[in-house]
């Protein structure tokens, strides 16, 4: 049978990245969306706007929700200081599948934790299983009608403290109204927006980053 775009882009990865090196296996998989397949990957523009809210923030315990390919977990992964953790919900199963392996070829697995599970049921358990009481910085990209709800449930689940970030994909295209409605709304966040484009189009798409400041 056909082979899935996520097999696909593995193999891109494993053709043309060097192993051990992030940045050509960033630059592989931008080269094969914006030339072969388009794929939902934050991509380069959006993707340079994450690395710099990820550097200036230097966070020792990240949170990424939908992983995907496993594209934004290694461009936050790269940045991040020694003994910090990225923990990435997936649950898609062949997805997982390709994400491990494309963490795996940048030598990335010490500082990432791939959980193949829903993002509603892993959120409670964070702290029993993992020792984390809150996390410094959250990306969210998975499904776009979950970013709201699963903020709600990362708040109630006491993950979230002063001075944790959110970043959220797509709040243009796809969009995600009911979320940016609550959190441009809410007295607890202050918010601003990125405003850049669609990976690989021209179409525009945004970046919305939230701090808590009040807990
Ligand atoms: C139980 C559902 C909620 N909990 C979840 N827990 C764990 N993983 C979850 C997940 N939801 C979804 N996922 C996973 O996240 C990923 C989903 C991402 C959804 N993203 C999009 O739809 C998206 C879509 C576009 C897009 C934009 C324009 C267009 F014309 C077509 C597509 C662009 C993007 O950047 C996107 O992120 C998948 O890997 C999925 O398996
Ligand atoms: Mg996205």
């Amino acid at each position: 049978t056909r082979s899935t775009r996520p097999q696909r882009l593995l193999k891109v990865v494993q053709k043309h990245a060097t192993r051990g090196d992030p940045q050509s296996v960033i630059s592989a998989i931008d080269h094969f969306c914006r030339r072969s397949e388009w794929a939902m990957n934050i991509g380069d523009e959006k993707g340079s706007i994450l690395d710099s809210v990820v550097s200036e923030l230097n966070p020792e315990k990240v949170l990424e929700l939908g992983t995907y390919c496993g594209y934004s977990t290694v461009r936050i992964a790269r940045l991040l200081p020694p003994g910090a953790r990225l923990i990435t919900l997936e649950f898609n199963a062949d997805y997982a599948a390709i994400a491990r392996q494309v963490i795996a070829w940048v030598g990335l697995e010490d500082k990432v934790q791939l959980v193949e599970s829903a993002s509603e049921d892993w959120i409670p358990r964070m702290t029993e299983h993992f020792g984390i009481e809150t996390f410094d910085f959250v990306f969210l990209d998975h499904w776009k009608d979950r970013y709201l709800p699963d903020t709600k449930l990362m708040e109630g689940c006491g993950l979230l403290r002063k001075g944790t970030v959110l970043l959220a994909d797509n709040v243009i295209c796809p969009g995600v109204p009911d979320y940016l409605e609550y959190v441009r709304n809410s007295l607890s966040y202050k918010s601003c927006y990125f405003k850049s484009h669609l990976e690989y189009s021209k179409a525009e798409d945004g970046l919305e980053k939230k701090s808590v400041f009040l807990g």
